[in-house]
């Protein structure tokens, strides 16, 4: 197993200073003390990943603390955006330019607030590419939630959605909140796969839809509040309304369908 220690990183034990679990929060996936970590910039080469169990630690802040907390997998084909978007999510930015490929799987965390409830989200990037498939999948089962993206400029990758909801179906948990995202809507002429296709395929799968960009920042909030807002209803179904898709509009949209959200 590679070991956070090897390569200097310090592991310290978490300590959560006061942090109390509401009662609507009680089933939600758990809140560990040890599912925090250096944030670092970029993605770490590994050889051998690590533990999908057992991230390593350090000190919590005060103002880390939080209601709920959930493991979300961003999986995909390589090229889809799979960083970019958790870039913008984290930092807000986007990595323009030279496009360098995943290794393996690395994590951030993030803390969004929905309905006045704190969710920290340690939000999974995976490699895209075939030959770490097999790292990943050691992922899957520790996973509240998966954000699934395809290229809406590249059909392959939309095409290949089925096969990855297959390899969900066999290595997740049979109740893990699944999304759909076509990324890359702000491309305009070069888009390959029209939105009405991946709401067509998300109502067949059940699952939730929205496209995305990383570049425009479009939805990306959106979609990782409906996530968290999703792991929450799930540990307390008192309102299934609040579980409906608030995407922001796109820009074809704003200009022709004022009301659509
Ligand atoms: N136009 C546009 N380009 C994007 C968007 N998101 C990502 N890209 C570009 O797509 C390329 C791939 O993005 P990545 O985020 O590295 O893709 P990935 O899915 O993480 O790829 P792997 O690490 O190989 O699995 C980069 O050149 C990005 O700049 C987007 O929303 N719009």
């Amino acid at each position: 197993m590679w070991n956070p220690n090897s390569d200097g990183r310090q592991m310290e034990k978490r300590v959560v200073v006061g942090r109390v679990r509401p009662t609507w929060a009680r089933n939600l996936p758990d809140a560990r003390d040890d599912d925090d970590k250096n944030d670092q910039e970029g993605v770490m080469p590994h050889s051998e990943p690590p533990s999908p169990t057992e991230p390593w630690g350090q000190q919590a802040k005060q103002e880390d603390k939080y209601d709920a907390f959930g493991k979300v997998m961003l999986l995909g084909d390589s090229g889809v955006g799979k960083t970019c978007m958790l870039v913008r999510f984290r930092d807000g930015t986007f990595l323009a330019g030279n496009y360098i490929s995943t290794v393996g799987i690395d994590f951030r965390n993030k803390i969004v607030t929905v309905d006045g409830i704190k969710v920290k989200l340690q939000i999974w990037d995976t490699a895209g590419q075939e030959r770490f498939r097999s790292v990943t999948h050691a992922y899957y089962r520790d996973a509240h939630a998966l954000l699934l993206l395809y290229d809406v400029t590249n059909k392959t990758s939309f095409d290949n959605i089925r096969a990855w909801l297959g390899e969900i179906r066999e290595y997740a948990q049979d109740d893990v909140v699944i999304m759909l995202l076509g990324n890359k809507s702000d491309s305009g002429l070069e888009r390959a796969v029209r939105r009405e296709e991946g709401q067509r395929l998300a109502r067949e799968y059940q699952v939730a839809f929205m496209e995305t960009s990383a570049k425009t920042g479009l939805n990306v909030e959106a979609a990782f509040a409906h996530v968290a807002r999703s792991l929450v209803a799930k540990a307390n179904p008192v309102d299934p309304s609040r579980l409906a898709v608030r995407a922001q509009p796109s820009q074809e949209q704003r200009s022709s369908c004022p009301p659509c959200s």
